[in-house]
């Protein structure tokens, strides 16, 4: 459906309520779990280009970086649609009329961009077998949690984070939708070595967007002037998508997300999570941490 006719319904959002299930012990909303097996029969095709990380990761920032390289650094063109229009979000599941990420996805002409925040184990086996290649954005727990915190605050879509304190052992508990994080990132990065994935690290593109750029350009097979390079970089940087609407989730009906509580861009920075966990509950989440992540080899940083 057009924004026009989103924006006809603002108040739709008020009746969706956040209720969630678990598919194989992983917390999915109520709707997705009615449409999985439309979902786990989803039909990938070789020349699909996904999108994978965990909710707050820096996904919409990857794909509007993906976008620009696929349509070499051409602004307007970038502008045709917001994000979720632009690349279906697979797994994501709405009432009649919004379009729902499979509806999207099926009716977009190939190649496709597509996000998914679905844990590894949960991927459509058609994208193994199609052998579709994967981007995979990460990003540190501690920032995670803060941003998926804020997210939920303001975001009709999701479960009542309930205060900070709670959602903190909830996130531990991978009591969230799309499960536990740190299962999620550790799956991922196990598959990363027998598929087509790039695996990149947020703190790695707040540190330096050219270089993680170059990665995302080599394992796309795509070379690029300097010129669109350096365009790439500043018109996705924090502040620039932060006042684009199509990139900024603004468009979205106001009792979906009410970007009055908090901004979907909110503070774009590795380290935020120091002005929300306390010295106690810092000491707990690492000891927690290091035992759900020993014998991994995955690291991660917390501030640049
Ligand atoms: N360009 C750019 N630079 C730096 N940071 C950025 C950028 N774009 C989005 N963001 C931040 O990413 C967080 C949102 O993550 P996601 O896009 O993965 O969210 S979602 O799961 O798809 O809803 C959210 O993080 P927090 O600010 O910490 O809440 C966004 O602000």
């Amino acid at each position: 459906m057009s924004l026009e006719e989103m924006k006809d319904l603002q108040l739709v959002g008020k009746y969706i309520q956040p209720e969630t299930k678990e598919v194989n012990g992983i917390l999915v909303t109520k709707m997705m779990s009615e449409n999985w097996d439309n979902i786990w029969n989803f039909q990938a095709r070789p020349d699909d280009l996904l999108i994978a990380s965990y909710a707050k990761a820096g996904t919409t920032w990857t794909q509007e970086i993906v976008d620009m390289i696929q349509n070499d650094g051409d602004v307007q063109k970038c502008q045709r649609a917001n994000t979720f229009d632009r690349h279906p979000f697979i797994e994501w599941t709405l009432p009649p009329p919004f379009n729902s990420g499979l509806d999207l996805a099926e009716k977009m002409p190939s190649p496709r961009t597509m996000k998914t925040h679905l844990p590894v184990q949960l991927l459509p086996p058609s994208f193994w077998k199609e052998n579709s290649k994967i981007i995979y954005v990460a990003r540190n727990a501690k920032d995670t949690v803060v941003s998926y915190y804020h997210f939920s605050r303001m975001s009709a879509l999701l479960p009542n984070p309930g205060t900070w304190e709670e959602f903190v052992e909830t996130f531990k508990a991978g009591k969230v939708l799309w499960g536990s994080w740190y299962d999620h990132v550790k799956g991922w990065w196990d598959a990363k070595d027998q598929h087509r994935i790039l695996y990149i690290f947020y703190e790695d593109m707040k540190e330096d967007p050219k270089r993680e750029i170059q990665k995302i350009l080599k394992f796309l097979e795509k070379e690029i002037p300097e010129e669109i390079l350096n365009k790439i970089i500043y018109h996705t940087s924090f502040d620039v998508m932060k006042h684009n609407p199509m990139a900024n989730y603004t468009t979205f009906p106001v009792s979906f997300l009410d970007h009055s509580i908090s901004p979907f861009m909110r503070k774009g920075m590795p380290g935020d999570w120091k002005s929300h966990f306390t010295v106690t509950q810092n000491e707990e989440f690492d000891k927690d941490y290091q035992k759900k992540m020993a014998g991994s080899t995955l690291t991660f940083r917390t501030e640049i």
